[in-house]
């Protein structure tokens, strides 16, 4: 069936960019006619830095490499092509195959490794899993994307001058490789910072890799870190690479590292003094180039004196230490968070940021954040739920935080009736559709409804402008 005008068809996918590096021109130009016959847009280059320079002004999405370009050698040039384009895929081509030379291709981070000679459906299948891959990784990108809506992005602007030096220490932290101890309460941005500071520093391009230490039981924290071999346990039925190895030439972040067992605790020192580890049930001793940032909400000067934690082990672990401040302690924040948070949960309801009213204002500079940071965003999403009106009031937010202002009434407070009819009746309007819904409600006219809501304003305009 012809396509009808205006319908919409999927747009084609963009052709494979390949560049094909050998020193050898009737293998560049076989390539290139079998690769042209499959749709894609085909460079040359002649030598190892061709390839580069032909990288640096274009990325390609896949490359053939020859093993043995003139003197240099395909090997070392994968990691100089990575290093410019990250995402590209590699093959190597060689006459000069050995099993050694393919593993050692694949460590040094090509996709895979072809011998010479090949043939042309050989060739189709590389650039069919290239174009699977690259689809994948935009895919990836665009859940990147969506989660990112989804979440609050965090700010590192701060009006705090507490904030202000722990961000200075943090930013000069981040050029070394030193081990990094963050400090603080609950929810007062660890996890955060430890990720800013990931993307300051130079492993910046390589993975960030969380470790949530209370969450799992000794063996499995064990096995989660350093990784495991078949059999090592009851359900370890292949082999495993843990997050050390995971976390390869980026930073491993040790979330809550005071609740580990004294036997992980020594494997752990370990690693830190001399970068070498065991997967669980190995013998073989494996080294891995990790930076390691630890955080904590809890004493450990008191845990190391009960005998709980290994004093040399919180030596190794802060270096370089940061205390993150409570919520509490840096108000110069609290209202800048506060409306970032508004304006996120409003754009993922798609609706207009409410205002902050003055009493809500007051209330939240007056409460003590216990929770922190994490306790304001949920108060505030929250509040954007149950309060669909354009400005928020204390009411909307849970009792123990109106409370602590004394700025709400509760039934059975130290309150007068009418300062409890005029708190229901406010409550009930922001949360009917409209003013006669509202009356309906409370039993009452629309006429009524509408004269008393008339004289609360009034009154809310006199104590705003006390
Ligand atoms: N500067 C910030 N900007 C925006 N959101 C922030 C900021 N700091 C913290 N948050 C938010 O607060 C919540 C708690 O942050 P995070 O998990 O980093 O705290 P934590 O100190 O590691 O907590 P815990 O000790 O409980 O693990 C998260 O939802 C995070 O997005």
């Amino acid at each position: 069936m012809e396509p009808q005008p205006g319908a919409t068809t999927p747009p084609e996918p963009s052709p494979m960019r390949v560049l094909v590096v050998d020193d050898e021109r009737n293998i560049r130009h076989t390539l290139r006619i079998c690769l042209e016959g499959f749709g894609c847009v085909v460079r040359e280059a002649s030598s190892a830095e061709a390839a580069l320079a032909a990288l640096a002004q274009g990325p390609a999405d896949l490359a053939f490499v020859d093993l043995r370009l003139g003197t240099a050698s395909g090997l070392d040039l994968v990691p100089r092509m990575l290093a410019e384009s990250p995402g590209l895929d590699i093959v190597l081509i060689t006459a000069y195959a050995t099993f050694d030379t393919a593993v050692e291709a694949v460590k040094r981070g090509a996709r895979d490794y072809l011998p010479k000679p090949f043939t042309p459906a050989q060739i189709r299948h590389v650039v069919d899993r290239a174009r699977t891959h690259r689809e994948l990784s935009s895919r990836l990108g665009d859940l990147e994307g969506q989660l990112a809506q989804t979440v609050p992005e965090a700010t590192l602007e701060t009006a705090s001058p507490v904030m202000h030096a722990v961000i200075g220490l943090i930013t000069r932290a981040a050029a070394s490789d030193a081990a990094v101890l963050l400090r603080g309460e609950s929810g007062t941005g660890k996890g955060v910072l430890a990720r800013a500071l990931h993307s300051m520093s130079p492993r910046r391009r390589r993975p960030f890799v969380t470790v949530n230490c209370p969450t799992l039981s000794e063996q499995l924290l064990a096995s989660e870190l350093f990784g495991h071999v078949r059999g090592a346990f009851t359900g370890a039925v292949r082999d495993q690479p843990g997050r050390v190895e995971q976390a390869e030439g980026g930073t491993l972040f040790l979330d809550e590292v005071a609740e580990m067992s004294p036997a992980l605790q020594a494997q752990l020192l370990r690693f830190l003094q001399e970068k070498q580890f065991e997967r669980l049930g190995e013998g073989r001793t494996r080294r891995a180039d990790v930076r390691v940032v630890a955080a904590t909400n809890r004493d450990l000067e008191k845990d190391v004196a009960e005998g709980r934690f290994r004093e040399d082990l919180l030596y190794r672990l802060n270096v370089v230490e940061v205390k993150l401040p409570a919520l509490r302690e840096r108000p110069e924040d609290l209202l800048a968070l506060a409306r970032r948070f508004v304006a996120f949960f409003a754009r993922a309801a798609q609706r207009p940021p409410p205002d902050l009213s003055p009493a809500t204002e007051r209330m939240l500079l007056a409460y003590g954040w216990p929770g922190n940071v994490r306790e304001l965003r949920n108060a505030l999403e929250r509040a954007l739920i149950v309060w669909p009106a354009a400005v928020l009031e204390p009411q909307a937010f849970p009792e123990r935080i109106a409370a602590a202002s004394g700025s709400v009434v509760m039934l059975g407070g130290p309150h007068t009736l009418e300062e409890v009819e005029r708190e229901h009746i406010l409550r009930v309007m922001a949360s009917a559709p409209s003013l006669d819904e509202a009356a309906r409600i409370l039993g009452i006219d629309a006429s009524t409804l509408w004269r008393k809501r008339k004289k609360y304003e009034a009154s809310s305009a006199d104590k705003s402008a006390e």
